[in-house]
């Protein structure tokens, strides 16, 4: 599986206007690799993963293409998009846990899925119940209604309905941040061993946490404003990013490897610029601390060192 993102831009129609989400977007995700995506709260990290598979009814694809193995992904086209989801890409939305519906027993959920995607329950119950024993969950969930499990046990359930069909990419949206850390982590734990087992091939998972993802992650990607502003090994983000954002959101980080979730990007002055009326240039130039005149027009995102991207005229 490779994906391929070639300047894609999705933008919000509102009353007031455009908002540029994403705003000319481009990067490969490698057949097995693990993505995090970061970066502050608003910098289109949601609409990134949804644009992967499914447009809501207030996002417009203005340009760009995906392509996945080679083949156009047509994602403004939601009749195209249907074969696709959860055979091809597969997505846990932010909050998915707290989505699923009260009133059917997880059992009934999953058969209702697997009808409406073309796949008899009885072909794929043995599988069930073995990826159900793999995250830690007894059948008998099965049985149950969602009120009747905990967060990270409905967490669990998601994650397995998410993937029961093979799908190539997972796009898996903050799906640990409502969990207690041990639970984060033995979700995150669960992902990673979906990808080792093939369920899914490659990964992008969505997360405010750099310190968690550290840990599962391939490779981590970070976005800033609607654009990319860096992408390269988990490790190499973490311990030599060359961004000044990266620079600044990994300073501001109490320590690696700590999943404090409070008062991380505390450290960095001012806020992002709103998205209606994006500046022109680097987005980050009124923060920056190395912003010159050149940041007066828009980085390119450069191949700096091989498998390292970034977009500031001063890495370049
Ligand atoms: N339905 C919508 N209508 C208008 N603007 C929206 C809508 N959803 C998101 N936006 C705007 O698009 C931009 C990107 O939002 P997005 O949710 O993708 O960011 P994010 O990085 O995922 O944030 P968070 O980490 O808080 O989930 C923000 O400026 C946000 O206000």
């Amino acid at each position: 599986m490779t994906l391929r993102v070639n300047d894609l831009k999705v933008y919000y129609q509102t009353l007031r206007g455009d908002v540029h989400a994403l705003d000319g977007v481009t990067f490969d995700l490698a057949d097995g690799e693990i993505m995090g995506l970061a970066g502050e709260s608003g910098c289109g990290k949601t609409t990134l993963g949804k644009s992967l598979i499914r447009l809501d009814s207030r996002m417009r694809h203005i340009g760009g293409t995906i392509e996945l193995d080679g083949k156009d992904v047509p994602i403004a086209d939601e009749k195209a998009m249907v074969p696709l989801r959860y055979h091809e890409i597969s997505l846990i939305p932010q909050y998915a846990m707290s989505a699923l519906n009260p009133t059917r027993k997880i059992g009934r959920m999953i058969n209702d899925l697997l009808r409406a995607r073309g796949v008899r329950p009885a072909d794929i119950a043995d599988e069930l119940k073995r990826r159900l024993e793999l995250v830690g969950l007894d059948t008998d969930v099965l049985d149950r209604f969602p009120i009747e499990l905990s967060g990270g046990m409905k967490q669990r359930v998601v994650m397995v309905m998410s993937t029961l069909l093979n799908p190539s990419l997972l796009i898996a949206d903050e799906v640990t941040s409502a969990l207690d850390v041990s639970t984060q982590r033995a979700v995150a734990e669960s992902l990673v061993e979906f990808r080792d087992r093939e369920y899914i091939k490659s990964m992008v998972f969505v997360t405010h946490d750099i310190s968690l993802v550290y840990q599962m992650a391939d490779t981590i990607m970070v976005m800033y404003a609607g654009h990319i502003v860096e992408k390269a090994s988990a490790s190499t983000i973490v311990n030599a990013p060359r961004h000044p954002y990266t620079q600044m959101l990994i300073s501001a980080l109490p320590e690696v490897g700590s999943t404090t979730e409070q008062g991380r990007l505390e450290g960095i002055p001012g806020t992002p610029p709103g998205l209606l009326n994006p500046p022109t240039g680097c987005r980050f130039k009124d923060r920056c601390p190395l912003a010159f005149a050149k940041c007066a027009e828009r980085p390119p995102l450069v191949e700096i060192e091989p498998g390292h991207w970034a977009a500031c005229w001063k890495t370049g």
